[in-house]
């Protein structure tokens, strides 16, 4: 597995041995984002005698690639099941792109959206970065057998609902831990949507989960086959900004399949992903053959 190196123009930065695989961070100039880009590569030991599947991890706010790679522990079943995971960062970065004072906004705080208000229309591109250019380089650069699914967490949550429902054919299953799901009526969710794609709320529809269950199913799309959430009941966020009871009653009105744990104890943190992402993967390893 040490034959798999980066294509031309691609740094492999960190590469760690990890339960008979290897735990990969390659760099790369992002032309669609306009910046250098790192992403988390977890390539399992089955790639040794062929092509596997590709999970996408979407991170939360706050999140690099690090949080997942080191705090996750998603190396191990992926090992097992035989799993490529990547995971991008959350935003463009660099001394030349726009930031924010605050958390939630800029640097850290992408929300998986094409901005097309200044000055973020300049970098923040990362609807189309996890969608399209990402999965170009990488399945490109490795044995891909053509299955790919997304999951991810929190602002990472929404990010996944919102690429799987608009993307069906590209990903096989999605799952997420304490989404986003309704960003246009929530604190996160307006702040960020009204930053990156201004104040009519009408250019938000296209990134919102609820919203987006409800248009399939006005304009007779089939749902997606399923969708896996868990949330936290002692996450902080819960009822501000997380607001599972809005998905669960779109998704009930519109005909969408939908397993949505409540997990008591667990908060938002990644103990609580920790505790559930081995189901997470089973569920996507089943659902995408491997
Ligand atoms: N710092 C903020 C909260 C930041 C936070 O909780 N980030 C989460 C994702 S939240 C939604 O997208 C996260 O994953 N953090 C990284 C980690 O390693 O835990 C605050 O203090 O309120």
């Amino acid at each position: 597995m040490d034959t798999i190196t980066p294509p031309d123009g691609v740094s492999r930065i960190e590469h760690h041995a990890c339960f008979g695989g290897w735990q990969d961070v390659w760099q790369h100039r992002s032309p669609l984002l306009g910046c250098d880009m790192r992403f988390g590569l977890y390539l399992p030991p089955q790639l040794e005698k062929g092509p596997c599947p590709i999970v996408y991890w979407l991170s939360g706010l706050t999140c690099s690639e690090q949080n997942f790679i080191t705090k996750a522990g998603a190396q191990r079943v992926a090992a097992e099941l035989g799993l490529v995971v990547v995971v991008p960062d959350t935003s463009p970065r660099g001394e030349g792109v726009a930031d924010d004072e605050n958390y939630d906004l800029g640097q850290g705080a992408g929300f998986y959206v094409n901005a097309t208000e200044a000055p973020w229309d300049t970098h923040y591109r990362m609807y189309d970065y996890v969608v399209a250019e990402l999965p170009a380089l990488v399945e490109k650069a490795l044995p891909f057998d053509g299955r790919r699914s997304v999951m991810g967490h929190s602002m990472g949550g929404h990010g996944a609902l919102v690429v799987a429902l608009r993307n069906p054919d590209r990903y096989a299953c999605a799952s997420a831990f304490a989404p986003i799901v309704a960003p246009s009526e929530v604190p996160w969710g307006r702040k960020a949507l009204t930053a990156y794609l201004g104040s009519n709320e009408a250019h938000w529809a296209a990134y919102d989960a609820c919203k987006l269950v409800a248009a399939r199913a006005r304009e007779g799309r089939p749902p997606l086959a399923e969708i896996l959430i868990d949330q936290g009941e002692d996450d902080d966020f819960l009822g501000v900004s997380l607001t599972p009871e809005r998905f669960e009653a779109e998704c009930a009105a519109a005909g969408q399949p939908l397993t949505l744990r409540r997990q008591p104890g667990y908060d938002h943190s990644y103990y609580f992903i920790a505790s559930f992402l081995p189901e997470h993967l089973a569920w996507h390893a089943e659902r995408l053959g491997s």
